[in-house]
C-alpha cells in the first residue's frame, strides 16, 4: 500500500496484524474501488490534490474560531476548485458520475475537516442547471458554474417546510408586463433556511418556488436567482440574507436563509425543462411525469449512499487500527493485557461496520448505474421506471444514512475515551453523516414513500399483475405457509424478503379492517404508519443483502482463493448479523426454529473469530490515506499515543503556564474575594 512517508516506523501491534493477513490487500482494494482502473485513477489524483500539502492547516481547525474556520474553509475551497479546473478535471473522468465524482469528494475530505462552503455548487447548483434547463439555459449558466465564475447553492427549505415541497411559501408571480418574475417571501416561515454556503459564500442560488400566472398557482418550480453582486459581493436590493448560526456539525459550510422582498429576476431565469412560461404568461407543461422537479434531490439521494459508505470506512479503519495497538484488561493472569480487538465483544461491533461499508459501496454502484438507466429511458420521453427507482432510492438513502451514522457511533464506543476527541477524527464524521439521515430526505419520510410504492405492488402481486423486479419477492407473498428458513446466505436473503413481503401484508391487513371499521383511508394509512417504515425498513434490507451478495460473487469470479474467502466472510457476516438483529421477525414470517437460532448465533460467533487475523488487513483495503482521515487513532503507522499528546500540545490552552482565568476568577474565590 503506497504511503506518503516510505521510511515511517510502525507500531508493532500494526506491523505484526498486517503480517499475519492471509489475503492480498490490493485485490480487495480493487473490488471496493469498482476495478483496477478505478483504483490507478484515484491513487493519481490523490497524489496530485494530497502531495503538495495544500490540504494541511498551520493550525488546527478545531482551534479556530469560527470566523477564522470559516474562512480557513473558504481558502482551501479556493485552492481545491481551482487544482480542479486545471490538474484534476483531466484526471477526474467527471462523466462516470456526473460533477459529483466519488473521488472527487473523497479527495475533497482532505482538504475539510468538516464540509466545503462549495459542497452545495458541485452537489445540487451545478446538478441543477444539468437537470432542470432547456438546453439553451444550460449553454449560458453550465460553463460558467463549472468554471466557478458563478458560485451557488440550492434553496428549497424554508424556516416553516422542509420536508412538504408542496406547502412551501415562497412565491414567483409571473409579470407580463416586464417579462419578470417577482419573488417574494410572504411569511417569517417562508424565508429559505439551510442552504449550504448561502450564509457568505454564494453569489448565485436555485431557489424553489411557488408559480404564480395569470392569477393561477402551479405549484413549486426551481429558479437560478442572483443574491449578490458579483463584483462587489453585496447583497443585492431587495434580497435579505445571513448565516443560520453554530450546528452539531456543517460548521464550516455557512448554511444560510434568504428572503425576498419584491425581487425581480427575468422570465428566462425560471428553469424551462420540465414546464415554461411563455412572454404572455401562459404555462406550459413539458414533462411526462409530474415529479421531475424533483430530480435533483433524487440525484444526491444516489449520491449519498456512497459517500455514507466512504464515511463508514473511514471510521471503521480508524477503530479498527486503534483496537489493534490499543491492550486493555488482563483476562488471563499469565499473559500480556490483549489488543482490544481480541475481545469477541469488540469484534461484534466492528466486522460489521466493514462488511457495511462493503456492502453500502457495492449497492451505490448498482444503484448509480441503475439510475442511469432511468434517466436513459427518460430521454426517450419513458417514465415508467421512475416510480421504482424513487421507492429505490428513498428507502437506501434512508437506511444507508442512518445504518451508517448508527455504525459510525459505535466505532466511537469502540474507541473508548480517546473516540471522544475531537482529534480522534469521529465525531467530525457521526456529526455529518447523522445530517445526512435528516436531509435531503428526512428518514421517516423517505421510507413511508418506499411504504407507498410497495403497498402498490402487493395489491398487483394480489391480483397476480406483474412485479417490476425490486420488488418481485412479492409475489410469492400469497402461498399462505410460513417461508422456509434455510440458513445458506440465499436462504437468509428468501427470509429477509418474507419479512418484508409479511409486513407489507400485515399493513395492508390493517389498513383495510381499519377502514372497515369507518377510517378514511388517509387515517387507515396514518395509524399504520410505524408498520409502513417497519415494511420499508425490511424490504431495503432485503435489497441491500441480495445486491451485496449477488456483486461480491460477480466481482470475485476471477479472484485469488483467499480473496474469495475472506469477501465471503464478510457476506455472510453481513446476513448473519441481520438475521440475529431480526429473530422475533423471522419468528413471525418464516419457520425458523429456536434452535436454528442458537445455532445461527454460534455460526456468527465463529465467523468473527474467522475474521479476526484479517481485520487490519480489511481496513487497509480501504487504502484510505492519513490525510483523508484526520485522527489521531487512525493512521497507518499506528503512533496512536504520541499522536493525542502532539495534538493536546497544541491547544491554545497550553499556551501560557497559568490561566487568565486564575487571576480573574479562581484567586478571587478562593480568597474569599470574590
Ligand atoms: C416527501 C415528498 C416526496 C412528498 O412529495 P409530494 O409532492 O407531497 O408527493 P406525495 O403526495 O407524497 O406523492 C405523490 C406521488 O409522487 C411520487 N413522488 C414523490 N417524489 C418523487 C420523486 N422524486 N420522483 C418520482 N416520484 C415521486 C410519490 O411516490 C407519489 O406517487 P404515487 O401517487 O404513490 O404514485 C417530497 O416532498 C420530498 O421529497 N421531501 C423531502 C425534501 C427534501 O429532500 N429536501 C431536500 C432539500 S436540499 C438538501 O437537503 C441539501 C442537503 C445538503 C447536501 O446535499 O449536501
Ligand atoms: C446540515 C443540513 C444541511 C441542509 N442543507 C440544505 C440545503 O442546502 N438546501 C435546502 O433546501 N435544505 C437543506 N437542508 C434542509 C433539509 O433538507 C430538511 O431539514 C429535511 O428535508 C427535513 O425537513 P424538515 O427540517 O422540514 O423536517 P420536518 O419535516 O419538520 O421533520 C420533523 C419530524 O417530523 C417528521 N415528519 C414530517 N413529516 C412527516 C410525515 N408526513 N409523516 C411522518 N412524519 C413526518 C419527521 O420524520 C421528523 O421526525 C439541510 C438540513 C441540514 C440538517
Amino acid at each position: 500500500m503506497t504511503q506518503t512517508n516510505n521510511n515511517m516506523t510502525v507500531n508493532p501491534d500494526l506491523a505484526m496484524e498486517r503480517a499475519k493477513c492471509n489475503f492480498n490487500v490490493l485485490e480487495v482494494t480493487h473490488i471496493f474501488d469498482g476495478g483496477e482502473r478505478n483504483t490507478l485513477q484515484r491513487k493519481k489524483i490523490e497524489d496530485v490534490a494530497l502531495n503538495s500539502g495544500a490540504s494541511k492547516d498551520a493550525l488546527g481547525e478545531e482551534h479556530m474560531s469560527p470566523k477564522e474556520k470559516y474562512e480557513n474553509a473558504v481558502r482551501k475551497s479556493c485552492i481545491y476548485a481551482t487544482m480542479m479546473k486545471n490538474e484534476l478535471a483531466e484526471l477526474s473522468g467527471l462523466e462516470s458520475f456526473g460533477v459529483s465524482s466519488p473521488v472527487i469528494r473523497r479527495t475533497a475530505d482532505a482538504f475539510f475537516k468538516e464540509v466545503s462552503p462549495f459542497l452545495l455548487h458541485l452537489g445540487m447548483f451545478v446538478p441543477t442547471i444539468m437537470g432542470q434547463c432547456t438546453p439553451e439555459q444550460q449553454s449560458y449558466w453550465l460553463p460558467r458554474a463549472l468554471d466557478m465564475q458563478i458560485i451557488g447553492t440550492y434553496a428549497q427549505t424554508e424556516l416553516g417546510h422542509g420536508t412538504f415541497i408542496r406547502g412551501l411559501e415562497t412565491t414567483a408571480t409571473y409579470d407580463p408586463e416586464t417579462e419578470e418574475f417577482v419573488l417574494h417571501s410572504p411569511t417569517l416561515s417562508s424565508y429559505k433556511w439551510w442552504a449550504g454556503g448561502l450564509g457568505k459564500t454564494v453569489n448565485y442560488c436555485i431557489v424553489v418556488a411557488q408559480l404564480y400566472t395569470k392569477g393561477e398557482c402551479h405549484g413549486t418550480h426551481p429558479f437560478i436567482v442572483q443574491i449578490r453582486d458579483e463584483d462587489t459581493h453585496v447583497p443585492l436590493p431587495g434580497i435579505k440574507v445571513g448565516e443560520i448560526g453554530p450546528k452539531m456539525g456543517f460548521n464550516t459550510a455557512d448554511n444560510g436563509f434568504l428572503g425576498f422582498d419584491h425581487y425581480r429576476i427575468p422570465r428566462e431565469h425560471m428553469l424551462m425543462k420540465n414546464a415554461q412560461v411563455l412572454k404572455d404568461g401562459t404555462y406550459v407543461k413539458v414533462a411526462r411525469h409530474g415529479k421531475l422537479t424533483y430530480g435533483t434531490m433524487v440525484f444526491v439521494r444516489v449520491v449519498l449512499v456512497n459517500e455514507v459508505a466512504f464515511n463508514l470506512a473511514k471510521a471503521s479503519t480508524i477503530a479498527v487500527r486503534y483496537s489493534a495497538i490499543r491492550r486493555q484488561s488482563k483476562p488471563k493472569p499469565d499473559e500480556v493485557e490483549p489488543q482490544i480487538l481480541d475481545y469477541v465483544t469488540q469484534q461484534h461491533k466492528l466486522f460489521i461496520a466493514i462488511a457495511t461499508a462493503h456492502a453500502l459501496q457495492l449497492c451505490s454502484t448498482w444503484l448509480w448505474e441503475s439510475f442511469s438507466a432511468v434517466l436513459a429511458q427518460m430521454k426517450g420521453g419513458n417514465t415508467d421506471t421512475l416510480p421504482e427507482f424513487h421507492a429505490l432510492s428513498s428507502c437506501l438513502k434512508a437506511i444507508s444514512t442512518s445504518d451508517s451514522a448508527h455504525l459510525i457511533e459505535q466505532c466511537r464506543h469502540a474507541c473508548g475515551g480517546h473516540g471522544y476527541m475531537i482529534s480522534s477524527g469521529i465525531p467530525n464524521l457521526y456529526n455529518f453523516v447523522s445530517a445526512t439521515r435528516t436531509y435531503e430526505g428526512d428518514y421517516t419520510v423517505l421510507l413511508l414513500q418506499t411504504a407507498r410504492f410497495l403497498v402498490k405492488a402487493y395489491e398487483q402481486a394480489e391480483a397476480k399483475k406483474p412485479l417490476t423486479p425490486t420488488v418481485s419477492y412479492l409475489a410469492h407473498a400469497f402461498s399462505g405457509s410460513r417461508a422456509t428458513w434455510d440458513n445458506s446466505p440465499d436462504g437468509i436473503i428468501r427470509s429477509f424478503q418474507a419479512l418484508a413481503a409479511g409486513k407489507t401484508a400485515v399493513c395492508v391487513t390493517n389498513m383495510r379492517k381499519r377502514m372497515r371499521a369507518g377510517l378514511s383511508q388517509v387515517d387507515a394509512w396514518e395509524m399504520s404508519t410505524i408498520q409502513l417504515v417497519a415494511a420499508a425498513e425490511a424490504h431495503c434490507r432485503a435489497v441491500i443483502a441480495d445486491t451485496y451478495r449477488k456483486e461480491i460473487v460477480r466481482l470475485t469470479a476471477n479472484s485469488s482463493p483467499n480473496v474469495k474467502v475472506v469477501m465471503d466472510q464478510l457476506t455472510t457476516l453481513y446476513l448473519y448479523y441481520w438475521a440475529l438483529e431480526r429473530t422475533g421477525d423471522l419468528l413471525m414470517f418464516t419457520s425458523v426454529s429456536q434452535k436454528d437460532l442458537v445455532d445461527l448465533q454460534i455460526a456468527y460467533e465463529e465467523l468473527l473469530l474467522k475474521i479476526r487475523p484479517n481485520a487490519v488487513g480489511l481496513v487497509d483495503a480501504f487504502d484510505l490515506r492519513d490525510e483523508l482521515l484526520h485522527s489521531t487513532l487512525g493512521s497507518y503507522d499506528g503512533r496512536v499515543y504520541e499522536r493525542l499528546m502532539e495534538e493536546a500540545l497544541k491547544s491554545p490552552m497550553n499556551k501560557e503556564p497559568v490561566s487568565d482565568a486564575y487571576s480573574k476568577y479562581l484567586r478571587p474565590m478562593m480568597k474569599g474575594k470574590l
